[in-house]
C-alpha cells in the first residue's frame, strides 16, 4: 500500500535531513552548565578549587541524602556512597568536564525560506506525481514550510526525525477535515438510519455496501439493503447475492423500475420491522451524465437520506477526487469510501479527497473480502505511510 508515495516522502526526508545536518551548528551550553564549565576554566585558578569543592560537596550531598535510608539495610550501598564521597578533586573535575563536553556537542539549526525553496519544490513535485491534487500539495508544502522555517531547533542524532514530524503533521492536517465518527452518529441517530451510496460504475460501490452492512450487522444492528440500481442489468441480482452472503434482507423491484420507489419500500420495510439501518445502492453514473445525475438528485430528494456516501477507487487518483467534488455539488455528500487502497501505490486520492470535498473519508476498502473495510483514521493513515 502506497509504496511509491512512501519512497518519495522518504527521499525528501533524507535529503532535507542531510541539508539540516550540514547547516546545524554546535550550541552554547545552557546557563546552568556554563557556570560549571567556569569552575574548571584555567582563567580562574585561585577560585577553581574552592568552587569545585563547593559544587562537589553539593553533588555528594545530593547523592548521599536520598540513600541514607537504604544504607541501614543494604550494606553494599554504603561502599558506593563512600566511594563517591571520597572522589578526589581531580575525579570530580573530570566528571564535570565530560558533562560540559556532552553539552557542547548538542547542535541546533535555523532554516530560512531560501534553504527550503528547492526541497519544497521537490516535495511538491513528488506529491503531484503521487496524484495528490495541486491545492492539497500546496497546502502540505505550506504546512511543512511554516513548521520548519524560522524557529530555532535543537537536533539529536537523527535530523530526518524533524523533517518526518513536519511531514506527518502536514499530512494529518490536510486529511482530518471535518472528522466525523459514523459509529457515534449511527448510535445516536433516530432509526432507521438511511444511507445512500453514490458513485460511478465498477469502483466497488456494491461491494462496499455489503462490507458496510456486515460491519454494522456484526455490531449488532439490523440492516436492510435497497437494490436501487435498477439501471444496470444484473445489478439487482449482484446485490441480492451480497445480501444473502452477509445475511441481510434485500428489497428489490424489477430491472428498469423507479429507484426512488425501491428505496421508499426499503425504508417502509425497515420501519415496519424496526430495522436500524437502510443502505441504498444506486446506479453507477458518470458525473458528466446530466440525466442520470438528475435522477440521482430525485432519489436523494424523495428518500431524504440521513447520509449520502460517495464511493470511488483510490487507484483512480485525481480522477476520483474530481468526481467526488462534482458529486458533492450535485447531491451534497457527507463522506467518502475509498476502495482498492490495497492496490494503490500512490495514495493521492486518500490524501486529497477530504480536503477537496471538505467531507471526511469514512472507510477504506482494503481487499475483496467482506471484512476488508478499515474505518478511516488520519493518524492511522499517516502511520502507514511512515511505517
Ligand atoms: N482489491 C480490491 N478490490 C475491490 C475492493 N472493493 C471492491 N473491489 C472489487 O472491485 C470490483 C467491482 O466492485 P463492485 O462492487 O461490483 O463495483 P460497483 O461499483 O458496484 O460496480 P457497478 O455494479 O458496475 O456499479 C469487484 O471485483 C470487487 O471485488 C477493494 O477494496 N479492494
Amino acid at each position: 500500500m502506497f509504496n511509491k508515495l512512501k519512497e518519495k516522502l522518504s527521499g525528501f526526508t533524507k535529503s532535507l535531513g542531510k541539508q539540516i545536518d550540514e547547516k546545524a551548528i554546535p550550541v552554547e551550553p545552557a546557563q546552568e552548565e556554563e557556570s560549571e564549565i567556569d569552575f574548571i576554566s584555567p582563567s580562574t585558578p585561585e577560585t577553581e578549587e574552592q568552587l569545585l569543592s563547593g559544587v562537589a560537596t553539593e553533588i555528594v550531598n545530593d547523592e548521599v541524602e536520598p540513600q541514607k535510608t537504604i544504607v541501614s539495610d543494604q550494606t553494599t550501598d554504603t561502599k558506593d556512597i563512600d566511594a563517591k564521597a571520597s572522589k578526589s578533586p581531580e575525579q570530580k573535575k573530570t566528571g564535570l568536564v565530560s558533562k560540559a563536553k556532552a553539552l557542547v556537542f548538542e547542535r541546533e539549526f535555523i532554516l530560512d525560506e531560501k534553504d527550503l525553496e528547492e526541497p519544497l519544490w521537490d516535495l511538491q513535485i513528488a506529491l503531484l506525481e503521487s496524484d495528490i491534487a495541486l491545492t492539497v500539495a500546496e497546502a502540505i508544502t505550506e504546512e511543512v514550510k511554516s513548521e520548519l522555517v524560522g524557529s530555532r531547533r535543537k537536533i539529536g542524532k537523527d535530523t530526518t526525525d524533524i523533517v518526518e514530524q513536519a511531514l506527518r503533521n502536514a499530512l494529518y492536517n490536510v486529511m482530518s477535515a471535518n472528522i466525523f465518527d459514523l459509529d457515534d452518529y449511527v448510535r445516536n441517530a433516530r432509526k432507521p438510519v438511511h444511507m445512500v451510496f453514490v458513485g460511478i460504475n465498477g469502483t466497488g460501490k456494491t461491494t462496499s455496501i455489503a462490507k458496510t452492512a456486515k460491519r454494522f450487522k456484526d455490531m449488532g444492528y439490523s440492516v436492510v439493503l435497497a437494490a436501487g440500481d435498477t439501471f444496470r442489468a444484473g445489478a439487482i441480482d449482484q446485490l441480492q447475492i451480497h445480501g444473502d452472503r452477509v445475511g441481510v434482507k434485500v428489497i428489490r423491484h424489477q430491472e428498469g423500475g423507479d429507484p426512488a420507489a425501491v428505496v421508499y419500500d426499503a425504508i417502509q420495510y425497515a420501519k415496519a420491522h424496526r430495522a436500524d439501518i437502510v443502505l441504498s445502492d444506486t446506479a453507477g453514473r458518470m458525473h458528466t451524465n446530466l440525466n442520470l445525475m438528475e435522477q440521482l438528485k430525485k432519489v436523494c430528494r424523495v428518500s431524504t437520506p440521513d447520509l449520502i456516501i460517495f464511493v470511488d477507487e483510490a487507484v483512480a487518483g485525481n480522477d476520483a477526487v474530481e468526481r467526488a467534488a462534482q458529486f458533492n455539488e450535485a447531491v451534497p455528500i457527507n463522506g467518502s469510501i475509498l476502495t482498492k487502497t490495497d492496490a494503490d501505490a500512490k495514495g493521492g486520492a486518500a490524501i486529497s479527497i477530504a480536503y477537496i470535498t471538505g467531507k471526511p473519508i469514512l472507510f477504506l476498502g482494503m481487499g475483496q473480502g467482506y471484512d476488508d473495510l478499515q474505518k478511516f483514521d488520519p493518524k492511522w493513515f499517516v502511520d502507514q505511510i511512515f511505517e
